[in-house]
């Protein structure tokens, strides 16, 4: 791939590898004192993979946007700015928070009819038995491989570009200090870590906003990033979009990306165990809030770096400050994710490149971790102890979610190098990856939230829905364009056809063959999984026996402020698990808010726009970019002042239980 490289090598293996390490010393620290001043211990099964379902809203949606902020976010949300203009960071956006938004219904329904599973697969399984368990278990891992080695692959094509360091120590390196400081910290400390990240992430592109539109002497306002855009439609014309203008949503071309982004959003979000992983984490009575403000806080992330690096991509092609100039950006490149990197150094020079070097291992980085723990809950929950060891104790079963953490990381940096070696980029790979899932995503949807759907109605439509997207987005593909190659099958209207066929067909199929033959079924075998042996006392009973809880506790300290306030909220837990009609304001709440801001983030804003060929005036475009600034900020808010506010009163505790020595409970 054609790299120009603002950086030296020695910048490339400092980021990937000082930073990886410099956060698995971060992780030592917080894995101690959790096991030393609270609860929870990292030691035990049920916290490293399930986080003991205690975390707080403002943690969970920060981990939320962490793990939905892949590479592609970043990089791929540009290029499609650098392509279509304005219209492409919206449709990248709104095509993508749709799914967040809607898996708060799901995420209500997992606390209401299997508030103890640890993975959405456990459901498949308990309603379907072993045929479809491993068919989605299939499915799932699929997502994850798709989802975990296009992270490697747009990850180390930039920072080869910007260094030079040899692509495949990038894809192999990048993910070991992950597996490092995941082990050592299960999915609690992974959402501080991701929490770290994330607040790295809104510093830097606010970094990148305010020079674009404020202080950059190339650019510096939203005014003459009006002029510059103006002035670059005449030279590259935008196929597709109104008059070739970049600031118009009248773009086809981008509006067929978003169907796709939409379908691909849904897969990748509904099959990955990462996303169940976070509402199985969530306190039962906040999971809600915590999924509709992570889907608005993820927003302001591709919107907002897009429309600021896409858009001073395209702005600044023809100042010598950029990195291809004279020519234009080649299509390898542009496909390949560069338009962001090469935006931020014409920008901002070295600076530019060091920052966008560390946002992008931030989001790789965020992303991996939730993949990791994801993966490793399938391999030990589903196949290690359903179909290996039954009788599995707790320690071998932390034991086998270390390995799979590392086999997982070998696999994705595996995969992602035959990606390299067989010439798909990230572009490619982004735009095929919803039509090979997209059959099964409502059938693993219904199978929480419908009680009608039956096992042939799961597994048929599964299976069709990806026969259906391979044949649509092939025969496409050889229709439009006479052949099958790399290029041809990664074009807008096989992709797009591939994608629409596999998520309608898997849909349509489920419906049917489920109401052709129903079966009877009841909720109360799925809120059965792992539920406790009757007649042990345990905190679920809604009593909890202090003195047996101080005996299991793994911490030996429940005599802290801190894990006092645990217990209270547990038991505060406990109750709304046990009785789910308490729930049915929060799912009320889901549908109503899921519903409403899909509506007008996917129709009613942009389908009129489209429609009526409006292109930006100046104060237009100028009121654009203010609302962008305003979400971001919004978003930093959620993500990462929310969940400091939430935990204010652990930390005081925890300060008088560290530096006084502070024992009793208040
Ligand atoms: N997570 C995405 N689709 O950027």
């Amino acid at each position: 791939m054609p790299s120009i490289q603002p950086l030296p090598v020695g910048v490339g293996y400092g980021v990937v590898v000082g930073i990886g390490f410099f956060f698995a010393a971060v992780m030592c620290g917080i894995s101690y004192i959790q096991n030393r001043y609270t609860r929870f211990s990292t030691k035990t099964s049920e916290e490293f993979n399930t986080a003991s379902r205690s975390v707080k809203p403002g943690l969970i949606a920060s981990g939320i946007v962490s793990a939905w902020t892949w590479a592609a976010t970043l990089l791929q949300s540009s290029t499609v700015a650098y392509e279509y203009g304005v219209a492409g960071p919206f449709w990248y956006a709104a095509g993508a928070t749709v799914q967040i938004l809607m898996f708060s219904i799901l995420a209500c329904k997992v606390k209401q009819n299997a508030p103890r599973c640890h993975t959405y697969l456990e459901i498949i399984y308990t309603r379907y038995g072993v045929l479809t368990h491993w068919v989605f278990i299939f499915f799932a891992l699929l997502t994850n491989v798709l989802v975990s080695s296009q992270l490697l692959l747009g990850g180390s094509a930039v920072v080869t570009s910007l260094t030079g360091m040899n692509v495949y120590a990038a894809i192999f390196l990048i993910p070991l200090g992950v597996c490092v400081y995941v082990v050592l910290g299960g999915l609690r400390a992974t959402f501080l870590c991701d929490y770290s990240h994330t607040l790295i992430l809104m510093v830097i592109i606010l970094y990148f906003m305010f020079s674009a539109y404020a202080t950059n002497s190339q650019i510096g306002s939203p005014s003459a990033m009006y002029q510059l855009l103006k002035q670059a439609a005449l030279k590259r014309p935008v196929s597709g979009n109104q008059d070739g203008s970049y600031v118009t949503m009248k773009s086809n071309f981008a509006l067929i990306f978003g169907v796709i982004q939409l379908c691909s959003g849904s897969g990748t979000v509904f099959l990955d165990q990462a996303y169940w992983q976070r509402a199985i984490a969530s306190r039962p009575t906040t999971a809600v809030r915590a999924y509709i403000l992570g889907g608005l806080a993820w927003y302001a992330i591709p919107f907002g770096f897009a429309t600021t690096l896409g858009l001073a991509a395209v702005a600044l092609t023809d100042s010598p400050t950029f990195p291809t100039y004279p020519n234009s950006m080649t299509q390898a490149q542009v496909s390949a994710g560069l338009s962001a990197p090469f935006a931020a150094t014409a920008l901002l020079g070295t600076g530019g490149a060091v920052a966008l070097l560390i946002v992008l291992f931030m989001a790789v980085t965020s992303c991996a971790s939730a993949e990791l723990i994801a993966v490793s809950s399938i391999l030990t929950f589903d196949i290690f102890k359903t179909y290996i060891k039954p009788a599995a104790t707790p320690e071998q079963l932390i034991t086998v979610a270390h390995i799979m953490i590392g086999v997982w990381g070998l696999v994705m940096a595996i995969v992602a190098c035959i990606w390299n070696v067989i010439g798909i980029d990230l572009g490619w790979l982004f735009l095929v990856m919803g039509l090979l899932i997209g059959g099964a995503v409502f059938p693993a949807a219904f199978a929480i939230t419908w009680k009608g759907q039956t096992k042939a109605g799961a597994l048929s439509g599964a299976v069709s829905g990806l026969c259906a997207g391979l044949i649509a987005w092939l025969v496409t593909a050889h229709q439009y364009y006479g052949s099958l190659s790399v290029s041809t099958t990664g074009m807008e209207y096989p992709t797009l056809a591939g994608n629409l066929a596999a998520i309608m067909v898997g849909l349509i199929v489920t419906v049917a063959v489920s109401l052709a033959k129903p079966e009877p079924f009841d909720w109360d075998t799925t809120r059965l999984i792992n539920a406790p042996p009757p007649l042990i006392t345990t905190p679920s009973s809604g009593s909890i026996d202090k003195e047996e809880n101080e005996k299991d506790d793994p911490n030996q300290n429940s005599n802290l402020p801190t894990v006092r306030d645990e217990e209270r909220e547990m038991r505060e837990d406990e109750l709304a698990v046990e009785e789910p009609r308490k729930l049915r304001r929060a799912f009320k709440v889901a549908c109503i808010a899921s519903f409403l801001l899909t509506l007008s983030m996917d129709f009613l804003i942009p389908i009129p726009m489209f429609l009526s060929q409006y292109i930006f005036s100046q104060g237009f475009f100028i009121a654009w970019v203010v609302i962008t600034f305003c979400w971001v900020f919004c978003s930093t808010a959620i993500s990462v002042i929310l969940p400091l506010w939430e935990t204010a009163g652990f930390f005081r505790d925890l300060y008088r239980e560290v530096v006084r020595g502070e024992r009793v409970g208040r």
